[in-house]
């Protein structure tokens, strides 16, 4: 009888195998044979937290296309960021975002896929994401800002001790995040303590991206073999559910009429009780993407930029040059036209990006009925399919040197506008279309206004391991993404710097 089974149950996996290898609609894209069999591929790459370097060692060995799951497929061109993410694409978000619907009752916009919910929400969202209301957030980063940069005024005119600007800057950004979304910082700053939730918090969504692709794990109950990843995310839905709470009572009794955080703007919405106007679970949902969503990208993007402008000294020297003839104290340096024609500052932020975005993987999307044309190939309904942000911004046919930090490829005075125009082509750390990042306007401000005070204020010194002292910046960037853990957001170590008093 035991023989009987095992050998009906090794025919019904050969015609899975027959089938996924030779018939399946993507069996003549390549791939790992392993990928092309199963998601346990997929999985195996999530627990290890190296996709953002797997899909580039992929596309090298098999090309444009790769098949990567048995019914996914990676492709690596500008064509494919259009077809699969513009404004008319005839995708949806893949159920990768419903893992969170076994940890979440209330999905996020972000974890929204069917397209009118999804749209319902981001509109209510968007009121908080406006020119002017980014504006009126302005201020109050901008103290918490002045507040961060002071760490390192100790240090005077000598150089300081080393700084892992990773971790500085995820205190900073946790607490501009707080400040926001509910008015008020975290206060991270003066204690590190308060910012203890967002580590175990990235672990928790290094599991959610492994249950994304294989929901059964979460279905027959195996995330409780990760405990920390259940334990990460309840903790986190709590934290940030008493979050939205106190920032809904503060609210209700307070006199303010004019909205200055994120949370002010959607709790008018809530008390205005239109048929648009989200509910006191949906608030709660959203807060707690937000502040994830904000916090560790930005903080990511603000170290990669010190690492790429230290570790290419011509382009910092030629930065600080720059904001420093501009303005005449640190305090001038805020939102408004002298910002503005800092063009290399906005150019060294756009390719460091480009060159190490924070996005790991692919954003999945799925076709609808139909299917989708992607550069001449025809792409069938269901299929889940995603540009890989790692690849497609290091491919040569769209950079010159792809691998090198080079800020002067976006200045029109320094570039073809030919050459431009093809680098926007697949230029693509924020996404794009309906599902791009909503708050991409609000990270570039904080990006702007803290690298520019701090190259203002500061001279900057980066400390490179005694291993590592030979090697090229483009071996350090290999190092740094080496060591780094994608687990959907890419978290880098580093770099380690000094500061001392601007001469
Ligand atoms: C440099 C920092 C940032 C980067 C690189 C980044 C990147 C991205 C990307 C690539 C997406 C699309 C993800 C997907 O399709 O699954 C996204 C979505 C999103 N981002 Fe960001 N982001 C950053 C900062 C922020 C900030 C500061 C906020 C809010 C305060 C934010 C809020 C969101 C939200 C709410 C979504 C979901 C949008 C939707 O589904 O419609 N992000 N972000």
């Amino acid at each position: 009888m035991i023989i009987a089974f095992l050998a009906l149950g090794a025919f019904l996996l050969s015609l899975v195998v027959y089938y996924r290898l030779f018939l399946h609609p993507l069996a003549k894209y390549p791939g790992p044979v392993l990928a092309r069999l199963t998601d346990w591929y997929n999985v195996y790459h999530c627990f290890k937290g190296d996709r953002h370097i797997d899909f580039v060692r992929l596309h090298n060995r098999y090309g444009k296309f790769v098949r990567y799951g048995p019914n996914r497929l990676s492709i690596n061109s500008a064509g494919a960021l259009k077809s699969i993410y513009g404004a008319h694409a005839n995708t949806k978000k893949a159920d990768f975002y419903e893992a969170m619907q076994f940890y979440m009752d209330i999905p996020s916009t972000h974890c929204t896929v069917e397209k009118e919910q999804h749209s319902r929400k981001r509109r209510i969202l968007s009121q908080a994401f406006s020119d002017k209301m980014l504006y009126a957030y302005e201020p109050l980063f901008v103290k918490t800002l002045e507040k961060y940069l002071t760490r390192y005024e100790k240090a005077g005119d000598s150089w300081s001790e080393e700084y892992d600007m990773n971790h500085e800057f995820s205190l900073f950004v946790f607490d501009a995040m707080g400040g926001f979304c509910f008015g008020e910082p975290f206060g991270a700053l003066d204690d590190p303590k308060k910012a203890d939730i967002v580590p175990p918090t990235f672990e928790g969504f290094q599991g959610l991206n492994v249950v994304g692709h294989m929901h059964g794990i979460a279905m027959l109950h195996l995330d409780s073999l990760q405990p920390r990843l259940k334990k990460a995310i309840e903790d986190y839905k709590a934290y940030s559910a008493q979050l939205a709470h106190e920032c809904i009572e503060k609210s209700m009794k307070s006199e303010k009429k004019d909205p200055t955080c994120v949370f002010d703007v959607l709790l008018d919405g809530y008390k205005q009780k239109g048929s648009d106007a989200p509910s006191i679970p949906e608030l709660e949902s959203e807060s707690s993407l937000l502040v994830l969503a904000g916090s560790d990208s930005t903080a990511n993007s603000m170290s990669n930029v010190i690492f790429n402008l230290l570790n290419n000294p011509p382009t910092l020297a030629r930065l600080t040059t720059e904001v420093r003839s501009k303005f005449t104290s640190a305090s001038e340096i805020r939102l408004g036209p002298t910002l503005n024609e800092c063009e290399y500052l906005f150019a060294c932020i756009d390719e460091s990006m480009r060159v190490t975005p924070v996005i790991g993987g692919v954003t999945q999307r799925v076709t609808l009925t139909g299917g989708i044309e992607i550069d001449g190939c025809h792409i069938p309904a269901g299929t889940d399919v995603g540009v890989p942000h790692h690849a497609i911004m290091r491919n040569e046919d769209y950079f010159e040197d792809p691998w090198t930090f080079e800020p002067r490829r976006w200045l029109t005075s320094e570039n073809t506008k030919e050459a431009i125009r093809t680098a926007r082509s697949a230029f693509y750390p924020l996404g794009l279309g309906l599902t791009e990042c909503i708050g991409k306007k609000w990270a570039l401000i904080e990006i702007k206004l803290t690298v520019a005070r701090m190259v203002y204020l500061y001279d900057l010194e980066l400390v490179i391991p005694e291993d590592q002292k030979h090697l090229s910046p483009i071996d350090r960037v290999h190092i740094r993404e080496a060591e780094a853990t994608d687990r959907f957001t890419v978290g880098s170590k580093g770099p380690w710097v000094r500061f001392r008093r601007a001469k």
